[in-house]
């Protein structure tokens, strides 16, 4: 399907289920859920250990697929897409940032980059330098992943995230293994992505994260318990948890 711009980055999800297990012992991690996030916005999904959240998070990403229910992501219907597909799908749309960095190891910060835009056949490579500086990292591009903190880490992953300028950022807490103030420095290149025009949805614990969302998705045993919109949303740099 042709992508107008109105559906950059635009989701909706229509009694989505997802369940793990077996049979006998089946673990229902998404539960008919009914979601819709507009192009342009931020959302937080809160929630409880075990609520559904990556689990939301990896369908709309085109990660795993969904068992039952409809999804557009992006302008793209996913239901019932094949794994290949999705894998263009997730090239073509997608960036995501996780808890734990993902970079590898035997590529320097310039390279986890870099390496992207080869494997996608998106981007450009020469964007790479140009993120990197932009995350605050000039002076370290040529350093390898165990050279660098867990924040300088995370900054290389949120510009391997953006070279391929994806319609939709993902970010699963990806302050969970950062002191609050790297946190919070995180976060704030969260919200640029964002105040640049890019949708984004986060995953997090920290219910005092969800101050800088437009809307905040409150889980609960596999289903959306609420959806609260935010007139106001914090700036990231004052946002505490
Ligand atoms: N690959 C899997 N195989 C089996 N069960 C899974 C799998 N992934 C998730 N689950 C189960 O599905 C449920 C929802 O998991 P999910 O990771 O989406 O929750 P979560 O809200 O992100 O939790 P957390 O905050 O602890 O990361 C949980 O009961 C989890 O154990």
């Amino acid at each position: 399907m042709e992508t107008t711009p109105e559906d950059r980055g635009g989701v909706r999800l229509r009694g989505v289920s997802k369940t793990y297990g077996t049979a006998e012992a089946p673990v229902h991690a998404l539960r008919g859920v009914d979601l819709d996030i507009e192009p342009g916005e931020l959302v937080v999904v809160l929630g409880p250990s075990g609520s559904g959240k990556t689990t939301l998070l990896n369908l709309i990403g085109g990660i795993e697929s969904a068992d039952a229910g409809r999804l557009t992501v992006a302008g793209e219907e996913l239901t019932e897409r094949q794994p290949a597909r999705l894998a263009d799908f997730r090239r073509q749309h997608i960036g995501f940032v996780f808890q734990f960095f993902n970079l590898v190891p035997t590529l320097t910060a310039r390279e986890n980059v870099e390496v992207i835009v080869e494997l996608t056949g998106r981007g450009d490579r020469r964007r790479a330098a140009e993120l990197l500086t932009a995350v605050g990292l000039s002076d370290r591009m040529d350093h390898f992943p165990a050279q660098l903190s867990g924040g300088q880490q995370q900054r290389v992953a949120i510009a391997r995230a953006l070279v391929t300028d994806p319609d939709l950022l993902l970010a699963d807490e990806p302050t969970g293994a950062l002191d609050t103030a790297t946190g919070r420095a995180i976060l704030e290149l969260v919200q640029r992505s964002n105040r640049e025009g890019r949708t984004v949805l986060m995953v997090t614990h920290n219910a005092g994260i969800a101050a800088m969302a437009h809307r905040v998705v409150h889980m609960r045993d596999g289903r959306v318990e609420s959806v609260e919109r935010q007139s106001v949303p914090a700036d990231a740099a004052a946002v505490t948890w």
